[in-house]
């Protein structure tokens, strides 16, 4: 049992917006495992920061992820920082791993607009988002299969792209 497909990358490339989208699409249940974890906290991930700390968030992360990983057959979104973990690392390199990128400046766009996110908060989100993706990029690579830069697609064409490249499409389809 295998999720259809994973989706890692930087907060704001869409992976909650796109991975729900093509869940939609290709008719399976969509899940996101930074909802898990405030399950499982009992509060909201902002929360979690402030009053557990950030190596408290990244144990629950770790151990939620490795459970819908397990259990889940649908579309399952990661939180950005997952891929930290070299245990997740591991466990993804049995799965469809999908990079979805997003580049420095529309990445601050996109997140500036959206929920808070803890990793990004402080005077210069931008310097916060540069150095993220300094230490990140190389480990969404690692575990990728598939990767696709988001800045100049909606997510409606970025989940066509997905079905064009990973080849998967919703029962019944043709392959291209
Ligand atoms: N391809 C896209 N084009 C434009 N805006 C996007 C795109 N993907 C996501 N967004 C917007 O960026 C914000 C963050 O999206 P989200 O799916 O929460 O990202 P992630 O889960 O990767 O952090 C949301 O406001 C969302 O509407
Ligand atoms: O990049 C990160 O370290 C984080 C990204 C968030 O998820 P999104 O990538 O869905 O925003 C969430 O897991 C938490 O705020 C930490
Ligand atoms: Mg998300």
């Amino acid at each position: 049992m295998s999720p259809r497909l994973v989706i890692v990358g930087p907060p704001g490339a869409g992976k909650t917006v796109t991975g729900r989208l093509l869940a939609e699409r290709l008719g399976g249940q969509f899940r996101d495992t930074d909802v898990d974890v405030e399950h499982r906290a009992g509060r909201p991930i902002p929360e979690i920061f402030t009053e557990q700390g950030e190596a408290a968030f990244r144990a629950l992360e770790e151990e939620a992820v490795a459970a819908a990983l397990a259990e889940h057959t649908g579309v399952l979104a990661l939180g950005g920082g997952a891929v930290v973990s070299a245990a997740t690392r591991q466990r993804l390199a049995e799965h469809p791993v999908l990079f979805l990128s997003v580049g420095l400046s529309e990445g601050v766009r996109r997140t500036g607009l959206s929920t808070p996110r803890p990793v990004l908060a402080g005077v210069n989100p931008r310097a916060n988002f540069q150095a993220l993706l300094r230490e990140r990029l190389p480990l969404y690579r690692e575990v990728a299969d598939w990767e696709v830069d988001t800045d100049r697609l909606e997510p409606t064409a970025v989940v066509e792209r997905v079905i064009r490249m990973t080849h998967t499409g919703p029962p019944g389809a043709e392959p291209e």
